[in-house]
């Protein structure tokens, strides 16, 4: 069977989490970065974490945490993704299927930073790079680049400013191992349009099911 990602990230509440794996999302990511609207403490990540457990696997988004941080995330999800401007050798400390590796990328200069990553084997996200945030900006990557990207390396998942509104044409150019989407499905942050999920998610399902 093809394997794929369709993660829906930024739950807060334990009943959304619920649905959306319900509706067929192969991962539900929540956010373990206090900077960010999102951002929840690890008691509530563990109860989503519980919820959801045999519907998706969990992913906590971190941003350069310290080592203990991941130890004790990785207690009680099944992923961690880092998000910030974590070394490979502080990443590798962890077991390699369970992290997801996230790079803002800004050019074609960025490629660069993910190599030894990509030698690796991990899951690498590509994101859009923003000055003000580290991620859940609703902006999109260059599609040329998410595209070059995604040819060099199957394992990259895409994430930036997904929504139904442009998951389709987006899929279909740059063929990515996964996808990740937040702020374009919420009603405000931390709380998703779960009618926008389901579009969201059914698209992409359509898609890794077909023979594309
Ligand atoms: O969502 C956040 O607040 C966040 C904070 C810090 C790092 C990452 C964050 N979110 C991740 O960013 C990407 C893209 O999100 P969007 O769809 O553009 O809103 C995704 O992986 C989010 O999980």
């Amino acid at each position: 069977m093809k394997e794929y990602i369709i993660k829906i990230c930024g739950l807060t509440d334990k009943e959304q989490a619920v649905s959306i794996g319900k509706m067929g999302a192969t991962h539900i990511g929540m956010i373990y970065f206090e900077k960010s609207p999102r951002h929840i403490d690890i008691k509530k990540i563990a109860e989503i974490s519980k919820a959801i457990r045999g519907l998706a696997k969990s992913v906590a988004v971190v941003v350069n945490p310290e080592k203990e941080t991941v130890e004790n995330i990785l207690q009680i999800v099944d992923i961690v993704q880092f998000h910030g401007d974590e070394s490979i050798e502080f990443v590798s400390l962890f077991p390699k299927e369970r992290v997801i590796k996230a790079f803002r990328v800004k050019g074609e200069q960025d490629i660069q930073k993910m190599k030894p990553f990509m030698e690796e084997g991990y899951t690498v996200l590509i994101d859009a790079y923003s000055e003000k945030s580290y991620g859940g900006t609703g902006k999109q990557i260059n599609p040329k680049l998410a595209k070059k990207i995604s040819d060099i390396y199957p394992k990259t998942v895409l994430s930036g400013g997904l929504s139904p509104d442009n998951i389709k044409e987006l899929l279909e150019y740059v063929k990515p191992y996964g996808v990740d989407a937040s702020s374009k499905l919420e009603i405000k942050p931390g709380v998703k349009d779960l009618n926008r999920v389901k579009k969201f998610i059914k698209m992409a399902r359509e898609f890794y099911e077909s023979d594309n």
